[in-house]
């Protein structure tokens, strides 16, 4: 809906009305086309302001309508007609101005926002385009190198840069709304000549097909195979190169390409994944709205390796006071000085001072007695973790929260080393974790509801998407990592290699083969992992342990001092640091193998490689949904798109394998199961026979099937 009221004499006034967003759903846009048309058509107004209610301006198209059959009056030609109004039309714009809600204001005549709003044109991380004249109008406004920058990456800025890049043309500190009612009485009887943006030329630069040509080239290698990036180039060259009519006819195709995309729909439910999984619930029934965060002013942080420097950044670039700890004096010195380097080099990119000063350095654990929740990130070693636990225990004040950043180890066993263990929960960031979006909340099986709100407060504080997981070893992330990894290593004893088994994952879209990725973590640390579960057994290449198909191939590369990136060898060779060349000595090493354990070679395509590494995790997610380590598929999905490098436009593994038919997950496994019996992990779940029985229903209905399962045990 839209409010119209007359406001200062003769300025009519639009209201949005569409909580929490106003985005611009059907109702909203028959209430535009409405209150335009009394506004135009009453001869006591002579300018006019359009608004939106609660400090946000709009949030763009309604994503929910996406998909559904659309009703209303279309965007286009609403924007059209307030552009082409004979009164002046100015926006303002306070908190979020985003796809079609900028596109509505782009097509006013003015545009005075909020000093802390943002605006953005997001739709390329929809799947889709600004295709409500974005692509042509924001060009002819910002110049196409600026345009080009913002449509393709969706970006969102503060309106100090817009105005640099003359997309808005004043910011204030004071009410948009009563700064745009008072600036509409003084343009009131202004020429509206030049503030018409489709009637301005667009401006090209004298090298514009270079420009184009460089900008397909960086989105191509960026996107991993979306398509709306591509598009979005597409429709601003038509800008650059068509009249404004045709310009926008070209928009309109490919927005008509992209809009029924698998692309699009995949990223629009990861958008409302993102969301969902804020809403949270325990087994107990303890649920996000039931529960109240405590409020948290000081935290502290122990261990200042890779993780807890990015945990500290992160903290205090959230405003949070941190107690930094480390073992000794000369890593606490190291620490500090990366720390403030990262917040330094933070402060430049986002502007304003490094948070410098919130952070304490200290090598006594003592310095945290009186903080209000405690994030370890020692050695992944759980004797050290227990005896830290106990100590925090003693030295922390009661009602202290206590937090492990812990991959894989028990939250309940270290929960049992505290007086408190209500208060124990795991916060598992990602590496670098000043960074990474993603926050596993580990609740163990004597967390507190209030233990899990307050983290997952925290980690929206931190600017992180929280997913609560119950305790397993791995949680879900890490866990369903394993028999994908496990794939790789029997793939190669099979005949092929690093290069062609993550060729075949980078063409799916995965930023980094499995190979690669274990090069740059390091094989070092899965050998450690596999050590702590009794697997690594020196010297020996047996193939069997604890009773099912084992592949020693890393256990044999760390023997050699092959610990990946870090060596400058591992699965491939580094002769730079970063750039991974296969190397002969590897081939022949796998020969080797092969031949002293009688396996031969044979050709394999790249569909054995994604059916085998892809359907092995998503079967290890089904366990998960079964054994209610996940509350539901979306958890899991926001889990790998965030932590996991999974391609965004693919949804998650497990919307991906709702898309490919469950029925064809289970026959697949099946199928190499019969060729593999040794290897559990293929072994299909039950969860996935159920759905498959079921009819494999739609992912958005799983749940109902995964609870009458649970109930069924
Ligand atoms: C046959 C072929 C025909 C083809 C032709 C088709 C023609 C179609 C014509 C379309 C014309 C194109 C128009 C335009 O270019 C397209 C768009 O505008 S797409 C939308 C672009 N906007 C965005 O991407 C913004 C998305 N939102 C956000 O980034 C954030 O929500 C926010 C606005 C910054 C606010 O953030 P927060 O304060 O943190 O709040 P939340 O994120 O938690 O959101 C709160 C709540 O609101 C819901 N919501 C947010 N935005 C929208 C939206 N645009 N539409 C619907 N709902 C929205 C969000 O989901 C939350 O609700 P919850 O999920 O928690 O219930
Ligand atoms: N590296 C990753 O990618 C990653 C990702 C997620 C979680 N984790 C987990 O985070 C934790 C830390 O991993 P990391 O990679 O940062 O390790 P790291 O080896 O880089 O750092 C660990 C730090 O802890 C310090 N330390 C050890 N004992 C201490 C003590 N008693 N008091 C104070 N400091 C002590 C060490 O000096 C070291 O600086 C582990 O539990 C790990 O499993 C790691």
């Amino acid at each position: 809906m839209a409010q119209y009221s007359r406001v200062s004499g003769n300025v009519g006034l639009i209201t949005l009305q569409n909580p929490p967003v106003n985005a611009l759903s059907a109702a909203v846009r028959q209430g535009i086309v409405d209150t335009v048309k009394r506004a135009l058509g009453d001869p006591e107004v002579k300018s006019v302001v359009i608004c939106g209610q609660n400090g946000v301006f709009c949030g763009g198209a309604d994503i929910r309508e996406f998909g559904t059959h659309m009703t209303g009056p279309p965007l286009v030609p609403m924007i059209h007609a307030i552009e082409m109004a004979d009164k002046p039309v100015v926006a303002a714009i306070e908190g979020v101005a985003l796809g079609g809600g900028l596109e509505l204001a782009l097509g006013c005549h003015y545009r005075i926002a909020h000093t802390k709003a943002k605006v953005g044109l997001p739709e390329v991380t929809l799947g889709l385009l600004p295709a409500a004249g974005g692509t042509q109008r924001l060009p002819r406004l910002t110049g196409l190198p600026a345009a080009i920058a913002l449509i393709t990456t969706g970006r969102q800025i503060t309106t100090a840069e817009a105005l640099k890049l003359s997309i808005v043309d004043q910011v204030t500190d004071y009410s948009a709304v009563d700064t745009a009612v008072k600036f509409a009485k003084s343009v009131a009887e202004r020429s509206l000549d030049g503030r018409r943006v489709s009637e301005r030329p667009c401006p090209c630069p004298p090298d514009v097909d270079a420009l184009f040509e460089a900008a397909m080239q960086k989105v191509r290698q960026s996107a991993r195979g979306a398509i709306a990036p591509v598009a979005c180039v597409q429709a601003l060259q038509a800008a650059a190169t068509m009249p404004y009519a045709l310009g926008m006819q070209r928009e309109k195709e490919l927005m008509a390409t992209l809009f029924t995309s698998g692309q699009a729909r995949a990223l629009q439910y990861s958008f409302f994944a993102q969301r969902a999984v804020g809403r949270w619930s325990l087994p107990s029934g303890a649920r996000w709205d039931g529960s109240k965060p405590r409020p948290i002013r000081k935290t502290a942080v122990i261990g200042l390796g890779t993780m807890g420097r990015g945990i500290t950044v992160s903290l205090a670039q959230a405003g949070l006071s941190v107690i930094a700890v480390e073992a000794q004096e000369k890593p606490l010195k190291e620490a500090q000085q990366a720390i403030s380097g990262m917040l330094q080099r933070g402060a430049k990119r986002r502007g304003g001072a490094p948070p410098l000063d919130l952070i304490t350095y200290s090598a006594n654990l003592q310095a945290v007695a009186d903080v209000d929740l405690v994030i370890e990130a020692v050695f992944e070693d759980v004797a050290l973790k227990k005896q830290l636990f106990q100590h925090l225990s003693a030295i922390c004040k009661p009602e202290a929260f206590l937090c492990t950043n812990t991959s894989a180890l028990d939250i309940d066993l270290l929960a049992s080393q505290s007086r408190h263990p209500e208060l124990v929960v795991g916060m598992h960031f990602f590496a670098p974790a000043h960074v990474m979006k993603l926050l596993e909340v580990v609740h163990g099986s004597r967390s507190s509801p209030e233990a899990v709100a307050t983290a997952m407060n925290l980690g929206k504080q931190m600017g992180k998407v929280g997913v609560a997981v119950g305790n397993c070893h791995g949680f879900v992330g890490n866990r369903m990592l394993k028999p994908y990894l496990e794939q790789g290593l029997f793939l190669l004893e099979e005949g092929a290699t690093p290069e062609m088994v993550d060729g075949a994952l980078e063409e799916f879209g995965f930023a980094m083969g499995l190979f690669r990725m274990s090069d740059l973590s390091g094989i070092d640390v899965g050998w450690r992992v596999r050590k702590g579960e009794g697997l690594v057994q020196p010297g020996a290449s047996v193939r069997v342990r604890q009773g099912r198909r084992y592949s020693p191939l890393g256990d044999l590369l760390y023997e050699q001092g092959r610990f990946g990136q870090k060596t400058g060898r591992g699965w491939y060779r580094y002769d730079n640091r970063h750039e991974a060349k296969p190397d002969p000595w590897l081939n022949n090493f796998l020969e080797d193998y092969r031949a002293r354990h009688g396996l031969a070679a044979r050709r394999i395509e790249c569909q054995e490689v994604l059916e085998r590494c892809l359907y092995t995790l998503i079967n290890e997610g089904f366990r998960i949904l079964e054994e209610g380590i996940a509350a539901g598929p979306e958890d899991i999905d926001v889990i790998y798109v965030l932590g996991y490098g999974w391609p965004k436009h693919r949804g998650g593994p497990m919307y991906y394998a709702s898309m490919v038919g469950l029925i064809k997950v289970l026959e697949r496994l099946e199928h190499y199961l019969r060729a593999h019996p040794d290897v559990p992990s293929l072994q299909p779940c039950s969860l996935l026979r159920r759905l498959v029985a079921s009819g494999s229903p739609p992912i958005h209905k799983w749940r109902k099937i995964i609870k009458k399962t649970q109930s069924h045990l």
